[in-house]
This record gives structure tokens, C-alpha cells and sequence, in this order.
């Protein structure tokens, strides 16, 4: 039997304990404060950001939200983010990603100082990730350590596939992993032999957007499969992994929805709350 792995559960776990954390130090501290950037009308973006915006009040955190519509200059955006880092009160900013056409994300992203950079994707956050310093991390990147943690699988010396060169995901999730000691293989949709890089892995996180793209003839019997990807389809939430065909033949699997998609969310919290503690402590993100 394939063992299907709880990320909701372990999600409401991590939430629950930044919960606690944001209610033990709030009443003489400050509130921790996330700010959400949502640039035009997509309707998942929509989805996810009030889904974020949920979280981070069940959590006792002050939610600051800007809806700029999809006509938005680069210009406008930027004096957004750039009133938000000058606020005391917003610890974190997070610009939703994509943003409409015609918008370049990567300059809009760098104007997001370091230290409230809770998603992870600055220039100056992914440089502390390769160098191995300490900083904020990208939120499904370090929910998937986080899922392959709780379950207790050994990441040092593991043997693991990465299908997916995004900057949001399969990039900083090699380095994590590598950072963790594992062996790391990054391969994507277009790698000629995928079954070939998949097949010895212990473990693959699948990240490619490309539905059902993974199923037994690259899964080894036992392996754990990690799925990223989410697809609306008429009979609901799919991912890139066909996970009916792979039952009997994963030793776990996350499901979809309930798996990687909740960890997001728990890690954008649980990096606000960092974010929160150095500022508190006068720390600029410690090396
Ligand atoms: N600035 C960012 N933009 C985007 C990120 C990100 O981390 N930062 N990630 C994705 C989307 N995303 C968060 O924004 C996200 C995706 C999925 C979920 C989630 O909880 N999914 C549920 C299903 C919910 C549904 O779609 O109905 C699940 O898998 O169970 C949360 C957040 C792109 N943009």
C-alpha cells in the first residue's frame, strides 16, 4: 500500500505552533505583520492569496493587503513595496506570483529588503541560500524538506530527483536538499531519458506544471514521491504525478490537494514569525 503523506495535518501542526509563538510574545512585543502584493485578476492567485490572507489571521498576525488591478505600471507596484518596507508595522511582503503580462517580477522582487523577504525569492535571499547562510527560504521549497522531515526519511546520503528548474521551487529545493547532504539530480521536462535520472532515486519531487507527467515507469518500487504540481481539471485538483497509477508501487506519495500546497502556506507563516523575532532582536538576518 502507498502510503499517502498528510501535508494539511503537518501544515495545521507548524501553524498551530507559530500560532502559540505569535500569542506568547504579542502582548508585550509587536504583532508580527505580512503584507500580500496582488497584482490583477487570476483567479488562482485570488484563491491563494485569500487562503493566505486566512492564515495569517487564524495565526493573531496583522494582515496588510494591496490589490493593484491588472493595468498596474511596473512604477506603481514598485511604490508599493517600497511604502511597505519603509513600514515598521509589516515585518513581511509577499508579492503574488505571476504577475500580469507586461510586469518584469525580478526587479519588482529585489526591491523587497532582505530582512522581510518572507518568501524567499530576493536576489540577496537566494544568495544566502547558495552560500548556506542563514536567511528566509522559499515556502514550498522548505515545506517540502519539512514534509520529507516529518515523515522521518533520511535525507543525508539520499538519492534525490528534482523534476523542475523553476526559481520558485526545483532551484532553491536542490539546494536545500544539497545543504541536507542528500545527492541531488535536477532534471525537467524536457530531459531525454527522465525515467532514467527518476528511476534510482529514494526520493522525486515532481515541480514541472506538466500534468500526469510522472507515473510508474519512473517511479523505483518504495521511493517516495513528492507532487508539486497543481492542475484544475473537470474532475478536480490534479498534479504532475499520476498518482492512481502509482499506487503499490510508491512507498508514500503526497496527495493532491492536501499535500505540498498547505505547506506553503505553514512556511509563509513560519518565516513571517522569523522575520518578526530578528527584527525584534535588532538582528538583521544573521549570517
Ligand atoms: N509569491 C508567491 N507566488 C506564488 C507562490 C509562492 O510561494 N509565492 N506559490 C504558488 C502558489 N501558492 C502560493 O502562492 C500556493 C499554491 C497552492 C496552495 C494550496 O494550499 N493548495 C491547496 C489547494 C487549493 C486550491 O487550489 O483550491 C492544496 O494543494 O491542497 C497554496 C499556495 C504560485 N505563486
Amino acid at each position: 500500500m502507498t502510503r499517502r503523506i498528510k501535508g494539511a495535518e503537518i501544515a495545521r501542526a507548524i501553524t498551530t505552533r507559530v500560532a502559540a509563538r505569535v500569542a506568547e510574545t504579542a502582548p508585550g512585543g509587536r504583532v508580527p505583520g505580512l503584507a500580500t502584493i496582488l497584482v490583477g485578476d487570476d483567479p488562482a492567485s485570488d484563491v491563494y492569496v485569500a487562503a493566505k490572507r486566512r492564515a495569517i489571521r487564524e495565526a493573531g498576525m496583522r494582515d496588510v493587503h494591496h490589490h493593484l488591478p491588472a493595468t498596474a505600471t511596473q512604477d506603481q507596484v514598485a511604490a508599493v513595496i517600497d511604502a511597505l518596507a519603509a513600514d515598521e508595522d509589516v515585518h513581511g511582503i509577499l508579492l503574488q506570483l505571476p504577475l500580469p503580462a507586461g510586469l518584469h517580477p525580478a526587479p519588482l522582487i529585489d526591491r523587497i529588503p532582505v530582512t522581510k523577504d518572507v518568501d524567499g525569492l530576493t536576489t540577496a535571499s537566494a544568495g544566502r541560500l547558495a552560500r548556506g547562510e542563514r536567511g528566509l527560504r522559499p515556502c514550498t521549497p522548505s515545506g517540502v524538506v519539512e514534509l520529507l522531515d516529518a515523515e522521518g526519511i533520511e535525507l543525508r546520503g539520499a538519492c534525490v530527483a528534482v523534476v523542475g528548474w523553476s526559481e520558485l521551487v526545483g532551484r532553491p529545493l536542490a539546494q536545500l536538499l544539497l545543504h541536507r547532504g542528500a545527492t541531488v539530480t535536477v532534471a525537467h521536462q524536457y530531459t531525454a531519458d527522465l525515467a532514467a535520472v527518476t528511476r534510482p532515486a529514494d526520493v522525486v519531487v515532481v515541480a514541472t506544471g506538466v500534468r500526469g507527467l510522472i507515473g510508474p515507469e519512473h517511479i523505483k518500487p518504495g521511493a517516495t514521491v513528492i507532487d508539486v504540481g497543481i492542475h484544475r481539471t473537470p474532475e478536480g485538483l490534479r498534479g504532475d504525478a499520476r498518482t492512481d497509477e502509482l499506487d503499490g508501487i510508491a512507498g508514500r506519495i503526497t496527495p493532491v490537494p492536501g499535500g505540498v500546497g498547505p505547506m506553503t502556506i505553514a512556511m509563509l507563516l513560519a518565516n513571517t514569525l522569523q522575520a518578526a523575532e530578528w527584527d525584534a532582536e535588532h538582528e538583521a538576518v544573521p549570517a
